[in-house]
Parts: structure tokens; sequence; C-alpha cells
């Protein structure tokens, strides 16, 4: 059996090979016409806005692929909410960047599904730590992508330790249900305090506190048996959950009764913005996995629009070269090119390639406080309802 994992490898996907087949037989089809047109093509997921917003991601990976073809560039920066018209614009000879369209879909369709999530949970709960928990529902291969989108969506940490290491964050945590197991039923207190004897000092107290019995007598017993705990985390399992909020409003009264009001309650297991709405101010935190990891990528498409410097595009399609705007009260505004945008409006999509060189510094911090200043100017409301 090979020790290698199914995975295609990054000089694949640089080198244009981690494309549809069709491309390449478009590539020999074209080769040997012997026509290569200059195209202006723009990667565009609504053609009118939708008043649905999205955060855009996955821009420095899509960046990297194209980085070195003859080719400019101009997208949207990382961390920009829009509602539809395109997020980049490749001008260039269209054999240059063919084989490349799977992969640069892949790279902003995932990424800006991920993202968006992570921005709907932010808005869901503005006050409260929320943590990105859902590496373990996706491909290991994607982790750094899920943790990164995560983050751009205003998460306030990461989980997926390799995931970190790519992306330069370190990743936090506390203890699993497993844990609590090997020490075995009654016997919590030995693990909360191995946990507290072992783990480094900067590593927070949080004890797991419903894995046998009630969640207000484990709390209260964790509190007890470890020194300066800083909070109690409940997972409690979906089918004992009955009314969750009681739970935990129970468990903070019993944690205040016994003088405990300065232990902290995180919440995780199968939260949606809705849950969290429900319960964002009877807790100090909240794990969120699924709802975040387990996003649909968004249905981005790459259509040439331009040909030869003509209008050119299939139908269904906006044809010509365009530019988007965020307008002065907000909005986002889809315009030809070659036309004056809204007055007082700031145009979008700026120089990302110039004939291959990138042209633009990726920033992680910068795109967070990007996104979090762009959800503000457009007044977002996030999503108060799972679709
Ligand atoms: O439901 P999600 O939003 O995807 O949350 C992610 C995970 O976080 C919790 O793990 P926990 O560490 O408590 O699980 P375990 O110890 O039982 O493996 C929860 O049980 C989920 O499996």
């Amino acid at each position: 059996m090979s020790e290698e994992f199914d995975i295609v490898s990054p000089e694949a996907i640089r080198e244009g090979r981690a494309t549809d087949a069709y491309f390449d037989r478009t590539m020999e089809a074209l080769e040997h016409a012997g026509k290569n047109p200059d195209v202006v093509a723009e990667v565009t997921a609504n053609q009118f806005a939708t008043g649905r917003w999205k955060l855009l991601a996955g821009l420095k990976d899509a960046t990297a692929l194209l980085e070195g073809r003859s080719v400019d560039v101009d997208a949207l920066p990382e961390g920009q909410l829009f509602d539809g018209g395109p997020v980049m614009r490749i001008e260039g000879s269209y054999r240059e960047f063919c084989r490349l369209e799977t992969a640069l879909l892949g790279f902003l369709s995932h990424p800006t599904g991920v993202a968006t999530r992570a921005l709907e949970a932010r808005h869901a709960a503005p006050e409260s730590t929320v943590l990105s928990f859902g590496s373990r529902h996706v491909h290991p291969s994607i982790g750094a992508m899920v943790e990164r989108s995560a983050l751009l969506g205003g998460l306030d940490g990461i989980s997926n330790v390799a995931a970190g290491e790519v992306i330069g964050r370190e990743a936090g945590g506390t203890m699993p249900h497993a844990l609590m197991i090997c020490f075995g039923r009654g016997n919590q207190e030995q693990a909360w305090q191995a946990f507290d004897a072992a783990v480094p000092e900067e590593t927070p107290r949080i004890a797991l506190t419903d894995t046998y019995s009630d969640e207000a007598d484990e709390a209260l017993r964790a509190a007890e048996a470890v020194d300066d705990l800083a909070g109690v985390r409940l997972d409690t399992t979906g089918s004992r959950r009955g009314d969750f909020r009681h739970i935990v409003r129970e468990v903070r009264w019993t944690l205040d009764a016994h003088g405990h009001d300065d232990v902290d309650l995180f919440l995780s297991g199968g939260l949606t913005p809705t849950t969290l709405r429900e319960l964002r101010d009877v807790a100090d935190g909240f794990g969120v996995g699924s709802y975040v990891a387990n996003a649909d990528p968004l249905d981005f498409a790459l259509d040439i629009v331009e040909v030869d410097g003509e209008p050119a595009a299939k139908r269904g399609k906006l044809t010509g070269m365009k530019s988007v705007y965020r307008t002065a009260d907000g909005g986002h505004h889809i315009g030809l090119a070659d036309r004056d945008g809204p007055e007082d409006a700031e145009s979008l999509l700026e120089p990302l390639i110039r004939d291959g060189t990138v042209v633009r510094e990726f920033d992680l911090d910068a795109a967070i406080d990007r996104a979090a200043a762009d959800a503000e100017r457009v007044g977002y409301e996030g999503v108060t309802a799972e679709e």
C-alpha cells in the first residue's frame, strides 16, 4: 500500500494540472488552430447585486496560482464584502491561464463559503468569544484554508495545530471527552486536576463538564477541584439537551451561588447563528465547527467578457469589462468599466498582478479588519435563520 495520501500536490496545482480535462483539450484545439485571443475574463458568482453579502477569501492562494503568468489581474481585496459582480478580472492571452480556471475557482469558492459562514457566526454573537472547532469535519489537506477563512470572518481562534503553523497563528484548545473517559466515571476530578497539573501555565483551565452526569453538578465539582478555574465547557449531546438555555442558566446560577462568579461558561456542539443568538446572553464563548467548516463553496464562475477588445459573453452573462463600487450609502454597485461610477463611490477592483508580478501584499490581520469594517459599512445584519 502506498504511504502517500490521495492529495493533489501543490506542484500539480501550480503547473495547471489540477484542471478539468476539457481545458487540456481546449489548449490542444487552440494551439492546433493557431488561436490565442486577447481576452478579459471575470470571476463572478451573481451577475447582479443580490442583497446577500458574501465575504471574499482565498485570494492569497489564487494570487500564488496566477503569479508568473503573463497576465494582468485586478481583484477585490481579501476581506471585502460583495453581493454580486466580479471579484476578479484577468486580462491576457487566453492560453496563458486557460488551464488554471479549475484550481483558481476552487481557491476562491471554498474559502469564500467558509469565511461567509464565519462572518455569519461572528455577527450572531458579536460580544462573545467564538472559536473555530470544525477541522474534524473536513479533509485534513484543507485545514489551513478552513482556519484562515474562519479567522477572516472574525472568529477569535482556531483549533488545528498544523493549520496554525501554516497561517502563522497558534492553535488553542483544552480537553475532549476522551480525556475524561480515560480517568473513568466518578473520577472527573482526577481528569481535571491532571490537566491542571500538566499543561502550560498559559493554557486556560477550562473543564469539560458534561461527560457523565448533570452539568450543574459537574461544573461545581470542577470549580471546587481546580484552583483558578477559568471556565467550564458544555458540549451536552443532542439526546440529552432538552432546554439547553435552561441548562446553561442553571449552571451559571449554581456556580454563582457557590461563589464561582469568575468561572466562564463555554458552549459547543452543533451551534448555528440561530442558537448563538439564543444563547449569547447566557454564555461567555462558543466553539463552532460544522456551521463554518461545512459551508458550501460559493458558486463562482470564470467567464470571458471581452475578446480582442470587443464585448463577448455567453448568454446569461453580462458582456464587457466591469467595475464594482462601494457606494457612499454602503451599497455594492456594478457597472461597465468604461463608464463613470456612482458619485462618491470607491472602486473596489484593485491591481493584483501586472504582467505576472504580484503588486499587492497580503496581511491576514488587515483582511480581518477590512471584513469587520466593511460589514459595518454595508450594515451587515448576518443571517437570522439557516437556509
Ligand atoms: O458540532 P460542531 O459545531 O461541529 O462542533 C465541533 C465539535 O466540538 C465539540 O467537540 P468535543 O471536543 O466536545 O467532542 P468530543 O470530545 O466528544 O470528541 C462537538 O462535540 C463537536 O463535535
